[in-house]
């Protein structure tokens, strides 16, 4: 089924851009051969010279609306391969002696796919110690000009293949099939590099002085001792590059061990995600990567308990709540703050958490959700509480954050506690060009004038024509519309909702979500995205953070993002995994000219990420110097408000006075046929006026302005 097809009221189109759905490559046609976004394909060879693999293509498929084999018949054929390559890899992997690399090599390597680590020692170590780094930052000049003055580059040998985990690391068989069961074999940049440093720390923070010879030695050292992940991490990669697998592997590779040596008597690992959709998502990640392993992974909900003992059930009385049973905890920090009530800080349950990871850590620690992200981080009293940070974007006032409440938090635990505090080493890890949005897709910014002007070229997009006059890519369902509120949502909603045709699906192929909705309705408009039942939703920022739909074509920024930030994670929705062919729209009207300069810059940023063979950019030259420059408090104060007069649904903007630009609630097909009720009253009272009006373009007049 092509929903462009049905979507389309036109009947002809050139060849190239339509017909048959197989001409173009999009990202609902499955997942790509390599989810690498730089230096495609190179280094296997090089990583795995000791090891030919058979076939490295990545198997998890979800085919929204592509042609080819069934689904059934996709699956039995996948059953079949993996029979047949299950039993000889596996033999293979135990078999395979480790690959010990230089570290000139992997230095190599990183460089190719845009990977850059730094190590941060402890501020308040020896000076000596510290001249000692200073002097190796100058010796290797390009790294530690791109690290920072304190920092150390540091070159781990990257992990270019899941199976490689196994020889490396010693890596459960249940963790290494589920891997393999659901469909990775190649690992992207960020897993290349996150999982030697979180697997194998020691041997190579201290590696690098080190000979191959002592590299090997420590390398076996190490893997006959626990514990593991002997850093804290910082990583910035890009969105849909596989940051969730990045730090869930190496968590549950921990617990796997220890409870090999001591069955675990509560949670000893918290993760955090700024909204319910995306802390329901990584536990379901978990889950399936932690099958048959014994770790347990629990999505926290409201009424759930963390402590040592029961606690009185707040809604019945006389009642009690069990304390939840599980390894790994998954939370928004709001529900995390409440399972967490009043235990108190000393007690068991909360000193034995021994990991944190706060996913899109940036927006975690923003005002909006850093008191109760920090409220969280601050209860866990376990001196050796080891972290992780990641997002695909991380402003350095976050990073300085981060590193000064771990020295504070370092600091009030040694007055209370008997056993030291360890402060582990701090490592950064960038991939690509930090804070940028993702290479592969195509971006376009499209200047729409007014508010009915936005609202046209949505429809256009909805119902192309074979004129070609609209000049918009064309944009296949499934695809996201964000907008600046709820009300805004709710309202295009309406606007469009007779937009796709009955034998489309009618208004069941378009919803809304947003967080005024009940979890129960989020729960299920999600669940009917994911299935493909919904092809258009129409959102907020709820949705611009972690959530992966894999297949998604575009993304549409009815209303332009208010931030560099907001950006990059609501268009990084599509072109996840390395999927080609996914487009990102933003429209701009007049409105917006003083701040769209800054989604500009990183669109351009991108595009010449993508390098030459990405072929050209699509803003030109003279806009770029055209638009205005937004000063800082501008950036500020549009991140916090957006713009203006897109923030009430009525009435005049109290500033300045200016009328609003509002979204009717009543879908254009409702006020269509209003529209020629209302004309033929007025006809049969005066013809000539309303023939005018009948020709005015009313029908599209949803907007106030
Ligand atoms: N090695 C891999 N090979 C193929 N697909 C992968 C690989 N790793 C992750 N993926 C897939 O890539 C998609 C994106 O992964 P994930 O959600 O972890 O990205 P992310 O980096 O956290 O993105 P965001 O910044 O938007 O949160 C998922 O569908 C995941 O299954």
């Amino acid at each position: 089924m092509d929903p462009l097809r049905l979507l389309t009221r036109s009947t002809k189109f050139a060849k190239k851009s339509t017909s048959t759905g197989t001409q173009i490559h999009t990202p609902s046609s499955g997942p790509a051969s390599n989810p690498q976004l730089f230096d495609h394909g190179n280094d296997s060879q090089a990583v795995n010279r000791k090891r030919k693999r058979g076939n490295d293509t990545v198997t998890a498929s979800l085919d929204f609306f592509g042609g080819g084999a069934s689904t059934k018949e996709r699956e039995a054929e996948q059953e079949a391969q993996d029979a047949s390559e299950a039993q000889s890899s596996l033999q293979q992997e135990q078999a395979a002696a480790p690959v010990a690399m230089s570290i000139e090599e992997s230095k190599q390597l990183l460089g190719r796919h845009k990977i850059k680590i730094a190590v941060f020692g402890n501020d308040d170590e020896a000076p000596a110690k510290k001249k000692k780094k200073k002097e190796k930052t100058i010796k290797d000049k390009k790294v530690s000009q791109s690290v920072g003055a304190h920092a150390t580059p540091l070159y781990p040998a990257p992990v270019s293949d899941f199976s490689s985990l196994a020889p490396r690391y010693r890596i459960s068989k249940a963790l290494l099939r589920n891997i393999k069961d659901n469909g990775y074999s190649t690992t992207t940049e960020v897993q290349l590099a996150a999982l030697p440093i979180l697997l194998d720390t020691r041997a190579h923070l201290l590696a690098q002085e080190q000979s191959k010879a002592q590299q090997q030695q420590q390398q076996q050292q190490q893997q006959e001792e626990e514990p593991i992940l002997d850093v804290d991490l910082l990583s910035i990669a890009p969105t849909g590059s596989g940051k969730t697998l990045a730090f869930m592997i190496p968590l549950i590779h921990a617990l796997v061990l220890a409870r090999r040596s001591q069955a675990p008597s509560g949670p000893q690992a918290i993760i955090l995600a700024p909204t319910k959709e995306l802390a329901s998502q990584i536990a379901n990640e978990g889950r399936k990567l932690a099958l048959n392993t014994a770790v347990r992974i629990t999505n926290v909900r409201k009424g759930m308990h963390l402590g040592s003992d029961p606690s009185p059930d707040a809604d019945a009385p006389g009642k009690e709540v069990p304390p939840v049973k599980a390894d790994i905890l998954v939370s928004t920090p709001a529900a995390l703050k409440n399972a967490i009530g009043d235990v108190d800080t000393t007690s068991h349950a909360l000193s034995q958490i021994r990991f944190l990871v706060l996913d899109e850590a940036d927006v975690l620690l923003d005002p909006l959700f850093r008191d109760q992200t920090l409220a969280v981080w601050n209860a866990l009293s376990s001196p050796s509480l080891r972290l992780g940070f990641w997002s695909a974007t991380m402003g350095s006032n976050i990073e300085e954050l981060v590193k000064a409440t771990i020295k504070n938090r370092a600091a009030r635990l040694s007055e209370t506690s008997s056993t030291p505090v360890q402060i582990a080493p701090f490592v950064r890890l960038v991939v690509g060009l930090k804070d940028s949005a993702v290479p592969n897709i195509d971006h376009r910014l499209i200047y729409a004038a007014t508010e009915q002007g936005k609202l046209m070229a949505l429809r256009q997009l909805l119902h192309p024509t074979s004129t070609g006059v609209d000049k918009q890519p064309v944009v296949r369902a499934p695809f996201l519309i964000f907008t600046q509120t709820i009300e805004r949502a709710v309202a295009l909603h309406s606007e469009l909702l007779y937009d796709i045709p009955a034998e489309a699906g009618g208004i069941s192929r378009i919803s809304v979500l947003h967080s005024d909705l009940s979890d129960t309705a989020r729960d299920h408009v999600m669940t009917r995205f994911r299935k493909g039942e919904v092809w258009i939703l129409i959102t907020t920022d709820l949705l611009s953070r972690g959530v992966d739909f894999r297949g998604i074509n575009a993304v549409i920024n009815y209303d332009a993002p208010t931030s560099a930030a907001a950006y990059v994670h609501r268009v990084g929705r599509t072109g996840r995994a390395g999927r080609e062919g996914g487009v990102a729209l933003t429209y701009y009207t007049d409105d917006d000219v003083a701040s769209i300069k800054t989604v500009a810059n990183i669109i351009v940023a991108s595009q010449k990420q993508k390098g030459a063979a990405g072929g050209t950019t699509n803003i030109q030259q003279w806009l770029l110097d055209a638009l205005p420059t937004p000063s800082k408090r501008d950036k500020q104060q549009l991140k916090k408000r957006g713009i203006e007069t897109r923030r009430s649904a009525s009435g005049k903007d109290s500033k300045t006075g200016k009328p609003k630009a509002r979204i009717s609630t009543k879908s254009g097909y409702i006020r269509k046929l209003e529209n020629n009720r209302k004309g033929a009253v007025a006809a049969s009272k005066n013809p000539r006026e309303s023939g005018d009006a009948s020709d005015s373009g009313e029908s599209f007049g949803g907007f106030e302005e």
